[in-house]
């Protein structure tokens, strides 16, 4: 079966009260019911998971080489700064799409750079918490025409 891996970087724990005229006043928890209820109708396997850690995000990428087809990644702040989650995804070679709630493009420039995007299959950003199951429906169709 095939299994994805979606993994929410720093300050996401905190989704549903943290500015939520920016990130939407959905929950994590509510966010992960979601997308259970997406891979189920997909037939996916599906991990969710958060850390405010750098290394913690890190040590879930190479956890995840051997165990998951896709990683689905919003990488919080650390899009922005973290070349370790970059080296990390290009070194584990797991189709990766980034993923943020806002759309990074229309805020501040110092969010504009991204990391992630390198070494990414995709970008989805913009659609609030809906980005989280538009992220797995691109994701169990990009695994299912790699086979
Ligand atoms: O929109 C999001 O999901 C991203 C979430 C964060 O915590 C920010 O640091 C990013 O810049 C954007």
């Amino acid at each position: 079966m095939t299994s994805i891996l979606i993994l929410n970087g720093p300050n996401l724990n905190l989704l549903g009260t943290r500015q939520p005229e920016v990130y939407g006043s959905t929950t994590l928890s509510d966010i992960e019911a979601q997308c259970n209820a997406v891979a189920a109708e997909l037939g996916i396997g599906l991990s969710f998971a958060q850390s405010n850690a750098e290394g913690a995000l890190v040590d879930r990428i190479h956890d995840a080489r051997g165990t998951h087809d896709g990683l689905i990644l919003n990488a919080g702040a650390y899009t922005h700064t973290s070349i370790a989650l970059m080296d990390a995804i290009s070194s584990t070679e797991i189709p990766t799409i980034e993923l943020h709630l806002s759309n990074i493009h229309a805020r501040e420039d110092f969010r504009h750079t991204s990391y992630i995007a390198r070494v990414a299959v995709g970008v989805i950003c913009g659609f609030g918490a809906h980005g989280y199951t538009l992220a797995l429906h691109a994701m169990a169709r990009h695994l299912k025409a790699a086979t």
